[in-house]
């Protein structure tokens, strides 16, 4: 049951919220889903300051947190809040209520990478390659950010990244580990193994590296639109994890990029690059310069968008003032006067309105032509590209390992990309990237054509943060209030979270198959993880295919990997509280 009650119609009501609004601010919209710590809502800032009055709060049951681990949890919750990065979502503020621990968020309208994979994978597309470079970088400037000041994600995969006019940001950094006390449990709370690195799996720590792997994970994602390991139960992938071969990107991806995704998935944590080494490499530095030159080119065009929609909103209201007054005013010949002279105004206005929509419309189509004049150039070249099955391909500027396949795209003679300041060159990405992206000022739609300030500032951090990186200058910025850094020294280890959680996933899994079926399932299950850890008598975990006992019982692939992990959770709440035991007090 949800906590909080949305809205209808604007009017607010929350259950037994002050005046409606939750900690005497937030007025629920509507509930945008539950994850694993709890529910989400869509929430409206009625003391905001700034340009953004949608937000969002999480709001986390406290179940069986202690008093001291709510005081700890607030304290991180702080130092998150204090922290700015255009490519990490906003951390604004924490507080208690009713028995739940509230999160509010920066709002992303376009939702996380997960929906955005599962609409292009539905629609039988894939991300062209210059899209993927462009949320790379941003991800790894997020990234560099955050592990400088020495905050790990923990939790990072498709779904806790969130899309705002084609700027990626990370969401929950360092919340798994706020809501969890302990950083190493936090690690192993994540609900899903996809992302967890060897070392993590090993019991070997997590650190900055194993953030990389798990950013290694979804850049592979981002180009093959499946899991980088994945297997049909939890065992499977997490041997695939520990011991499987590292997986290419799809042949037409660059080998560049391709060599990229193996720099980051390598098995040593040592051996993986830093997201600042990442970044320093010659193929990431040159689309680094073409994005930022991109991002220039948007926001000066923003401002002006911007300012000419101010204009015209207020010839608007002008004249909705002028009417309502005529109304009112027509029963004397004075007044009737009087309403000749706010006609001729209201006649001036509208020339006024006029002239500036003209004025938008000119650059409208001077845009319009300047991209179709692009487009047309390439368009032999897109008849080319084509499958012959038509079904779309990402296209990369340099393809080294399927010539057959997929050919480059020729650039212009001097190497740039484009001539409208790093419009992608490849006519297909360009207009899957203009499609998306929701900068496009050219479209019909007038909402999309104005940027906020924070979406300029936004872009502008952005650019500030690339330029930085391509001067060879990745300290702290001196300009910004240096960032926190976690003063309480190691974590304390909380159990209390993993156990509810494992008490729930036992429930729900006992709902689905009913408690007898669970049981035989489970034991199977563990007796296949002990024959694992015992040498691999069991079922090697290569593809999961030998685990024919079990086998039968899992209809839903979904819930045999529900009980895996439920394994899992219970061998690392073990393995804890172990810890807590052998620790000196
Ligand atoms: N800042 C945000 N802007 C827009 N949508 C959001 C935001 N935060 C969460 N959501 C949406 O709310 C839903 C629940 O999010 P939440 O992060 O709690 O769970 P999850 O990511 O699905 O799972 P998990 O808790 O395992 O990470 C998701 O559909 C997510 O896209």
């Amino acid at each position: 049951m949800p906590r909080f009650q949305q809205v209808e119609s604007g009017c607010c009501s929350s259950d037994g919220g002050d005046g409606g609004l939750v900690a005497k601010r937030y007025r629920v919209l509507q509930s945008l889903g539950r994850g694993s710590f709890g529910s989400v809502y869509l929430v409206q800032d009625t003391k905001t300051t700034d340009e953004e009055e949608l937000k969002v709060l999480k709001q986390i049951p406290l179940g069986d947190l202690r008093p001291d681990e709510t005081v700890r949890a607030n304290q991180e919750a702080q130092l998150l809040s204090q922290l700015h990065h255009p490519a990490i979502l906003s951390f604004h503020h924490s507080f208690l209520e009713r028995d739940a621990f509230c999160i509010i968020t920066e709002y992303c309208q376009d939702r996380d990478l997960d929906c955005k994979l599962e609409e292009v994978r539905r629609a039988g597309r894939s991300l062209p390659e210059i899209q993927v470079i462009d949320w790379l970088i941003q991800l790894l400037l997020g990234l560099h950010y955050m592990h400088d000041r020495r905050i790990l994600h923990r939790d990072l995969k498709a779904k806790n990244v969130f899309l705002k006019r084609n700027l990626v940001k990370i969401g929950d950094f360092g919340v798994s580990c706020l809501l969890m006390g302990s950083c190493d449990l936090a690690t192993t709370f994540t609900g899903t193994p996809y992302y967890m690195s060897p070392e993590v799996l090993n019991h070997h720590g997590y650190d900055t590296k194993s953030d990389i792997w798990a950013l290694g994970c979804l850049l592979y994602e981002m180009c093959s639109l499946t899991h980088a390991f994945h297997g049909p139960n939890f065992l499977s992938v997490v041997m695939k994890i520990v011991e499987g071969e590292t997986p290419t990107l799809p042949a037409a991806y660059s080998a560049d990029l391709n060599s990229v995704l193996q720099r980051m998935l390598q098995k040593q944590p040592s051996s993986r690059p830093s997201a600042e080494e990442l970044l320093k490499n010659k193929f990431m530095e040159e689309n680094m310069q073409k994005l930022k030159d991109r991002f220039f080119f948007v926001s000066s065009e923003g401002e002006k968008d911007a300012e000419l929609i101010a204009k015209k909103m207020q010839t608007k209201v002008h004249l909705q003032t002028l009417r309502e007054r005529s109304e009112v005013e027509k029963m004397t010949p004075r007044e009737r006067m009087r309403l000749r002279k706010l006609q001729t105004a209201d006649e001036m206005a509208k020339r006024l309105r006029k002239l500036a929509e003209e004025k938008y419309d000119e650059i409208h189509s001077r845009r319009r032509e300047l991209r179709s004049r692009h487009f047309e150039k390439l368009s032999l070249d897109v008849l080319h590209e084509s499958r012959e099955d038509g079904a779309c391909q990402p296209i990369s500027s340099q393809d080294h390992r399927s010539a057959g396949e997929s050919q480059p795209i020729e650039l212009q003679g001097d190497g740039r990309t484009s001539e409208l300041h790093g419009i992608p060159e490849d006519p297909q990405a360009a207009e899957f990237y203009y499609q998306q992206d929701g900068f496009d000022s050219c479209s019909e739609d007038e909402e999309t054509l104005y940027l906020s300030d924070p979406q300029l500032s936004d872009l502008q951090a952005m650019m500030k943060h690339m330029q930085k990186v391509l001067e060879g200058d990745l300290s702290g910025d001196p300009e910004e209030p240096e960032a926190p850094k976690n003063q309480h020294g190691p974590p304390m280890i909380n159990c209390s979270l993993l156990e509810t959680r494992i008490r729930r996933l036992r429930q729900s899994v006992c709902q689905r198959l009913g408690s007898e079926v669970f049981k035989e399932l489970y034991e199977n299950l563990k007796e296949a993880r002990r024959l694992q850890h015992d040498g691999g008598e069991g079922r090697d975990g290569g593809d999961g295919g030998d685990d024919e006992a079990a086998r039968p019982l899992v209809d839903e692939q979904e819930v045999g990997l529900q009980v895996d992990q439920l394994l899992f959770y219970e061998d690392e709440l073990q393995r804890v509280r172990q810890l807590q035991e052998d620790k000196p007090v």
